[in-house]
């Protein structure tokens, strides 16, 4: 067994996992600046809570992983500072919306119509002073965090703190959210009926 002392995943994950509430009706995310913070309001639970381990989620300072959730796009306003966003890249699948003064990414929207994925938003909670958020229940992209500099030697303690905190590590996604994505790719090809 790999040692886990001193394993930093992600603030909201190191000293235990707080539950989502059944029926919680969402809340609001604010950036990190002290002065006009960005304000987002979520109307609504988010699904799919994880930490990502991939390059391209924001993570708060030091962290190695994020934490994202989706929420349909219809659920998620601009409700402060929009004129201080701006499109992290255009061209990626994910077009995250981040404050140009302090950085922090405030949702990543699908554009394209065909992603398997249309129709969701891609937020962090923790930028929210509510409680009661959905609970992260995997790690997705874990073998990615090497890309962000990671040495290749701490993976093992890596997974054995995630696998002791319940998050199931996945070089991927999920498996329920790989079978969602080859479904809509079957369906698009004809492989399976649409
Ligand atoms: N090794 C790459 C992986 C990047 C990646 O594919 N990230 C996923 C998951 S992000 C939320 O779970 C993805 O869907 N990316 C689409 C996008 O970023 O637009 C790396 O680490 O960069
Ligand atoms: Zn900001
Ligand atoms: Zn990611």
């Amino acid at each position: 067994m790999a040692d886990t002392s001193g394993v930093k995943i992600h603030p909201a994950v190191d000293n235990g996992i707080a539950a989502g509430q059944s029926g919680f009706a969402g809340g609001t995310l604010h950036c990190l600046c002290s002065s006009n913070p960005v304000r987002v309001t979520l109307k609504g639970q988010t699904a799919h809570n994880h930490v990502c381990g991939c390059t391209k989620c924001w993570k708060p300072a030091g962290a190695v992983f994020s934490q994202v959730a989706v929420i349909s796009r219809d659920a998620v306003e601009v409700t402060q500072g929009a004129e201080k966003l701006e499109v992290v890249n255009r061209d990626a699948p994910i077009q995250r919306h981040r404050c140009r003064d302090c950085g922090t990414h405030m949702y990543g929207r699908i554009e394209n119509k065909d992603h398997p994925f249309y129709g969701l938003d891609f937020v962090h909670t923790e930028l929210s002073d509510d409680t009661g958020w959905s609970a992260p229940e995997f790690a997705a992209f874990v073998s990615s965090v090497i890309e962000s500099g990671v040495d290749p030697s701490r993976m093992d303690g890596i997974r054995a703190r995630l696998r002791q905190l319940g998050l199931e590590p996945y070089d991927a996604l999920s498996p329920p959210l790989m079978d969602a994505i080859a479904t809509h790719i079957a369906k698009r090809t004809g492989a399976l009926p649409a």
